[in-house]
């Protein structure tokens, strides 16, 4: 295998250090605007030939437009991409040969796919233009990543930010620490950050994993009698609201069984972001055009509702928490009727107004659903497609469950393979699959490129996974790659060749609570259920912050033979207690 250097070396030469960002910009501001628009109109390309615009916007313009709230990003046609080169300078940073053709076949699809193949023919650092004044270089090599994603927010070190993601995602995460920075984000995650302590992921365990899982286990028993197929990717996405709603609030969103608006809520915002994040014309920062753009209404009425209902839920736990148990509250602290992170922060009397409660709540609610909903819908797959690991899994689940409806602890622990399963999963399906960072001082990157201030980062964790520069027979579904006696991988013990969590001061809040809630979650549904792919099923890739499926992952479902799976009467079994905010 090259070593991280190694490849950096052989394919990019080193830069000369020119500002990217400040060599287009003073270049193209002086094209006409008329100009400008005329050739971004011509270039622009929409998946979508019928949008039905209510608003008197330039024609041109309104391809750039998706009422549908979802699917549509432009980024880098060609043109951008001569104008690359034409004003790149001296910089030896490799321009990526971005067509339009390119991006066409992936747009509403998996446009980081697209890095990819710049990677293949550019090399693990290059420069991809998205717009006449912005850009993206983007790193696919794990030193360089380690490198920056280690100097964001680092006191020690602060030479990168959030940048992009905050200016994107503002609208959806206000005053959130996932994407505040500096002092705030600090004092933020510092109180956070603890009330995902160890006693409360067992408390999760057996009050919210598992019984979550059984619900949707319920489900499934349905439609495995009626022989029909059901679309586990949706399922998965019920569950992990209802998990994170109980986790976070002490709240049953009660998705698996009722239709819960706040999915689709988070989707849009989400992907609201994702499109903001690659719009060749901001059109997003001129608020005032909101009201008459139905992309950004849509968006706003997601935020509305997300924002509603997370302030509602803060509201009923105020009430409840009195004198006496904040004056109980310590590192460890667990309220017996409300484990949850919202009991805990209002316990705990930290000095916070309610807004910025309520934007670090919601938070972890969009950062902590959709992400591991991804994971279980892509594990799921891998194992369907890969028989023989599903025999490996299978065997484990029984082995370890025994009688057991579902695990507790000490099971958790033991469910060796089936972890290396997830964690393989998250390799080849890393969500989200980039990370973005922007220079706030001029840094060199290991390699010797020099990164401008100012400039964009984008690091491609799906590059890295994939690369079979960093990883032998990358495309493989291999969960043996992680062997068992060894630590669980991880950024730290991997030399950022695996981070699915990030890494560094911004890694994932939420690594422990994610892992487990999806190694009990298929635990309790591998031991019940054998799962077969509906045919000639072409199941597509898109992303919305995660990877998801374009057309879902529909499956038909059958129960395992009777004496492989638990008794539900036995005494280890903890049956599901439903979590409600009175309780
Ligand atoms: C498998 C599921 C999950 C994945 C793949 C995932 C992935 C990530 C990644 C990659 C980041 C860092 C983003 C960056 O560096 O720019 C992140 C941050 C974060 N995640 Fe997760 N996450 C998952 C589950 C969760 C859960 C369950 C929670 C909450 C309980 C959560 C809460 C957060 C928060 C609050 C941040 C922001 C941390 C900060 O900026 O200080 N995540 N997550």
């Amino acid at each position: 295998m090259l070593s991280s250097e190694a490849l950096l070396q052989a394919q990019c030469p080193t830069t000369s250090g020119r500002p990217f960002q400040q060599s287009y910009s003073t270049s193209l501001c002086r094209l006409k605007p008329s100009r400008l628009q005329k050739r971004l109109s011509a270039r622009a390309v929409s998946t979508d030939e019928d949008v039905d615009l209510d608003v008197s916007v330039d024609k041109g313009l309104q391809k750039l437009i998706d009422t549908a709230g979802a699917g549509v990003s432009v980024t880098s046609p060609d043109w951008l991409t001569q104008l690359g080169r034409l004003w790149g300078g001296k910089s030896d940073v490799p321009v990526a040969d971005a067509k339009a053709e390119d991006i066409q076949e992936l747009l509403g699809g998996a446009l980081f796919k697209a890095l990819y193949k710049w990677m293949v023919e550019s090399g693990p650092v290059y420069l991809l233009p998205t717009g006449p004044v912005s850009s993206f270089l983007v790193v696919s090599d794990p030193a360089a990543a380690k490198h920056v994603l280690r100097s964001t927010d680092n006191p020690n070190r602060p030479i990168y930010v959030k940048g992009l993601v905050q200016e994107v995602s503002e609208f959806l995460f206000g005053d959130g620490f996932a994407i505040s920075g500096g002092d705030e984000w600090r004092v933020r995650r510092k109180a956070v950050g603890p009330s995902l302590h160890k006693a409360y992921l067992a408390e999760m365990t057996n009050r919210v994993f598992g019984p979550s899982a059984q619900n949707l286990c319920s489900k499934l028993e349905v439609v495995a009698r009626s022989g029909e197929n059901i679309d586990m990717e949706a399922c998965f996405s019920q569950l992990t609201l209802d998990v994170i709603g109980k986790a976070v609030f002490n709240y049953d969103f009660d998705a698996l069984t009722t239709s819960s608006p706040v999915i689709q809520a988070v989707y849009t915002a989400l992907k609201e972001t994702e499109q903001r994040a690659t719009d060749v014309l901001p059109l997003w920062k001129l608020s005032f055009l909101h009201p008459l753009i139905p992309r950004q209404r849509k968006a706003m009425e997601a935020v509305q509702l997300i924002r509603a209902t997370t302030e509602q839920l803060i509201a009923k736990c105020r009430e409840m928490v009195d004198a006496e148990e904040q004056a109980r509250f310590g590192e460890d602290y667990i309220n017996e009727a409300d484990p949850s992170v919202l009991r805990f922060l209002i316990a705990s009397r930290d000095e916070v107004s309610s807004r910025q409660l309520r934007d670090d709540l919601l938070s972890m609610l969009v950062a902590g659903h959709e992400t591991t909903g991804s994971v279980l819908t892509w594990t799921l797959y891998l194992l369907e497609q890969n028989p023989s690991t599903m025999a490996k899994a299978h065997e484990e689940v029984d082995r370890v469950l025994g009688e057991k409806a579902q695990p507790e602890v000490a099971d958790y622990q033991q469910l060796k393979y089936l972890l290396r399963c997830v964690n393989e999963s998250m390799r080849l399906y890393p969500h989200p699959p980039v990370l973005l960072r922007r220079a706030q001082i001029q840094d060199e990157l290991p390699g010797g490129f020099t990164v401008p201030p100012g400039q964009d980062v984008m690091i491609s964790v799906y590059n890295i996974h994939h690369s079979p520069a960093v990883w032998e027979d990358p495309e493989a579904f291999r969960p043996e790659r992680f062997p068992l006696d060894e630590p669980v991988p991880n950024e730290a013990n991997t030399d950022y060749r695996y981070i699915p969590f990030s890494g560094g001061p911004r890694k994932c809040v939420g690594d422990q609570f994610a892992l487990m809630e999806a190694v009990i979650a298929l635990a309790v549904l591998l031991k019940r259920f054998d799962f077969r792919m509906v045919p000639d099923q072409d199941i597509g890739m898109t992303t919305g912050a995660t990877i998801h499926t374009q057309n879902g992952l529909f499956m038909t479902v059958k129960e395992r033979p009777r004496q492989q799976q638990a008794s539900v009467s036995g005494k280890t079994v903890t049956s599901p207690q439903p979590v409600t905010v009175n309780a």
